[in-house]
């Protein structure tokens, strides 16, 4: 298929093949990063007993405050670990997060106390209250946090930190996810050239793509399994592709040779291995000559254009959607946010802007970026988002709301990038 497709038809098309990976249980400390695939329910109240938020004394107060002045006879003591102990009246000398003696049910902390006596070994005896003790004061409840048969955690949800800590504390010991997926990187064009010390010939330039889509590949939470730099022979090629699939690629891609001149011969290096490509060529700008395919063995290929905005863009809005499919992550959707400034496009194409969110008096507006031409790198130090302008919208005015998007599908905006 030749034929220039929408941005909603590619995307029809990468996500009918991008099955999501095959459901693994995998044990906390394995599965940081992944993706849950599997709804996790609360098997524990949390916090698991009623303990005590401060060091100080259990009191029962009964449902009703009770007053500075009061005395108590200090009639045991608790300390976090201890088990379940009654209580027959009295104070009982309590710690954070001891278990609250059965039969009190508040808790004044010792710097509210005055110790009027104390035993051979040196602990209190008998208190005074300095202040008014209130019922169920400074003691947390059984379930207070989560209660036991609470949905904690939905599918799709990455198991970041704040996961990790409400899965430990329920004592959760492995999930079911979504493993990450294997990516490999081939740069195709005889002009690369890879060693930072070895001088440029006439007509060769550095391998910029190779080290950013690399890195990106990192970013969005897959494996890179093979880089290479391959020259414009098909046959070195398909060498190269041959060792990535061999190194347990889900997905290659590849920069470059997908256009029009005589050295873009990856599409037809692909038929001729029996892949199905199902797309090429996208009504967007930058990065047009977009090939999207699937291979024999199942794998899915992406041939990025060789200009580096066009490399950047296939990979952050087609290959990006292919990686999150296939770990069980929903299509994403962008922020609005208005536009800081009038923009105007000749081509009715969906276009994929370098631009910058910025604050401007408390609020986020986004600002196209000068310099949208797709060989230029150095925008790209200056951009903190990518401002998404659908085809059919020729002219935008300030205050008109725009999609934007994160540099990374799994990154948010960088805030302090904005407040800069
Ligand atoms: N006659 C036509 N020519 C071109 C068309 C077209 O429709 N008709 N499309 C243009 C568009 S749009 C793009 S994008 C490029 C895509 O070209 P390819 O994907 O075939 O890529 P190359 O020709 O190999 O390279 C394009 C450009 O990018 C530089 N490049 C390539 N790889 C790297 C890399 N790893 N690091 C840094 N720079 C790289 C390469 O040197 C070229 O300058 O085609 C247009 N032409
Ligand atoms: O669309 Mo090409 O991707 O302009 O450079």
């Amino acid at each position: 298929m030749s034929q220039v497709v929408d941005y909603g038809t590619a995307l029809a098309l990468i996500l009918r093949e991008a099955a999501p990976f095959a459901v693994e249980r995998r044990t906390l400390a394995e599965a940081g990063g992944l993706v849950l695939a599997e709804a996790v329910v609360a098997d524990a109240d949390l916090p698991p007993f009623d303990n005590s938020a401060m060091d100080g004394f259990a009191l029962r107060a009964e449902g009703k405050a009770v007053a500075a002045g009061a005395e108590f006879e200090v009639a045991g003591a608790q300390v976090a670990g201890d088990e379940a102990a009654r209580a027959d009246g009295g104070a009982w000398e309590i710690m954070t997060g001891a278990r609250m003696p059965e039969g009190l049910d508040s808790v004044v902390p010792v710097e509210r106390v005055e110790v009027l006596a104390r035993d051979g070994k040196g602990r209190p005896a008998r208190i005074r209250l300095s202040a008014d003790v209130q019922p169920g004061d400074n003691v947390r409840l059984r379930g207070q946090d989560v209660e036991r048969g609470t949905t904690v955690l939905q599918p799709g949800r990455p198991v970041d930190s704040a996961a990790v800590m409400v899965l430990a504390s329920l004592g959760v010991d492995s999930v079911a996810v979504r493993r990450r997926p294997r990516v490999a990187v081939l740069n195709t064009g005889r002009e690369l050239v890879d060693d930072p010390r070895r001088p440029l010939a006439s007509g060769e330039i550095r391998n910029s793509n190779g080290p950013f889509v690399s890195a990106r590949v990192d970013a969005a939470g897959a494996e890179l399994v093979l880089r290479e730099t391959v020259t414009d022979e098909p046959a070195d090629f398909l060498a190269a592709l041959a060792r990535a699939l061999a190194a347990g690629a889900d997905v290659v891609l590849s920069t470059g040779a997908v256009s029009m001149g005589r050295h873009d011969f990856v599409p037809d290096a692909l038929r001729g291995i029996g892949a199905d490509i199902r797309f090429h060529k996208v009504a967007i700008r930058p990065g047009r000559p977009l090939l999207f395919a699937r291979l024999a063995g199942g794998q899915l290929y992406f041939g990025l254009p060789g200009n580096p905005a066009s490399a950047a863009v296939g990979l952050r809005f087609f290959a990006e959607a292919a990686l999150r499919a296939l770990t069980g992550l929903a299509p994403e959707r962008p922020l609005r946010m208005p536009l800081a400034a009038p923009w105007r496009k000749r081509a009715e194409l969906r276009f994929h802007l370098k631009g910058r969110v910025e604050l401007a008096d408390g609020a986020l507006r986004a600002r196209v970026l000068h310099g949208q031409e797709s060989f230029k790198v150095q925008p790209l130090l200056v951009a903190n988002a990518w401002i998404v302008v659908p085809a059919e919208s020729m002219a935008l005015e300030a205050g008109d709301m725009v999609d934007v998007y994160a540099p990374g599908h799994a990154e948010g905006l960088k805030i302090e990038e904005v407040m800069q």
